[in-house]
């Protein structure tokens, strides 16, 4: 049997990236296939109507397009170029869909030793609940028109947008890590909540102020510094708070992670 879509990785994101397919009904669960070395993650997908493959051979002979959703570090360990799955690869008919951080559509295509057709995605983890961020671009070898499925499998579960190859590693800083920033920062509110006296409500106190203020930045046309200057009343609470991240250089040390974690992009596709 032929299936549309098949991953190379059967993780978290390969998972939220396939749940996302068959909830949106861009794929069904039926016409995908998964291949992992892990049983238990093979079931996982099993458990929502993802067919499993013997193996990466068994999914490219089956799949037409295929996401490699595995570690950047284990491109390299899926097969010499042109061996194992590699042989199988028809260029003609197939499409690959990389998630991999920081690895050029250059370095698969050399890994696999073949000038295949790969489509870069940089996807997020609020995929998981369809309000993704995913990056889009045409690799090398593709032409345009490749990306379709992916702009619609993203599309579905958030926001897609077209971006060149080379603004990858950038896109990786803000959106694809940008979750775990957020995360750090509830973390943290968290933590003082608890400080302040207030564990029972801390987690509702933080997490609704923290949708609600993300709502508000998507809804209002204020720029961010706009918002927070009607947050902050002269002389007031939010005034001494940001005062004193001002102070010890949050604003420089936030824009400074960012270009470390770009700078990780770069160098995960060494
Ligand atoms: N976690 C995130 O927020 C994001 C991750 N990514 C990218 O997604 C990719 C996957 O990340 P996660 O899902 O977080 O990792 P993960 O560790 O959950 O998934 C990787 C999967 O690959 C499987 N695997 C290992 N060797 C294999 C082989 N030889 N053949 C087939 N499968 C094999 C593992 O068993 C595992 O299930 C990475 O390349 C990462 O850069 C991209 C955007 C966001
Ligand atoms: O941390 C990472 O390398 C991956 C890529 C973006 C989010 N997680």
């Amino acid at each position: 049997m032929r299936y549309p879509l098949g991953f190379i990785g059967a993780g978290n994101m390969a998972e939220a990236i396939a749940r996302g397919a068959a909830r949106t009904g861009v794929i069904p669960a039926e016409q995908m296939i998964a291949a992992d070395p892990s049983e238990e993650r093979l079931q996982v997908f099993e458990s929502f109507g993802v067919t499993s493959a013997s193996d990466n051979l068994g999914l490219v002979n089956a799949a037409d397009t295929v996401v490699l959703a595995v570690k950047p570090q284990m491109l390299s360990a899926l097969g010499e170029p042109g061996q194992g799955a590699w042989w199988a690869i028809d260029p003609e008919r197939h499409t690959f869909i990389s998630i991999m951080a920081g690895i050029s559509s250059a370095k698969i295509c050399e890994a696999i030793g073949k000038p295949v057709r790969v489509v870069r995605v940089m996807p997020n983890t609020p995929l998981m609940v369809g309000k993704g961020m995913a990056g889009v671009a045409l690799g090398e070898h593709a032409q345009p028109g490749d990306d379709e499925l992916a702009m619609r499998l993203f599309g579905a579960c958030g926001e897609a947008v077209r971006v060149s190859e080379k603004d990858l590693d950038a896109v990786t800083a803000v959106s694809g890590s940008g979750p775990a920033y957020v995360f750090y920062l509830a973390e943290a509110m968290q933590a003082a909540a608890d400080e302040l006296g207030l564990s029972e409500q801390a987690r509702l106190l933080v997490n609704q102020t923290i949708l609600g203020s993300a709502e508000l930045l998507s809804q209002s046309d204020d720029t961010p510094a706009e918002l927070r200057r009607k947050v902050t009343s002269p002389g007031g609470t939010t005034a001494a708070a940001i005062g004193h991240l001002e102070e010890q250089g949050v604003r420089e040390t936030i824009v400074a992670a960012l270009r470390a974690a770009r700078d990780r992009s770069i160098e995960l596709g060494k």
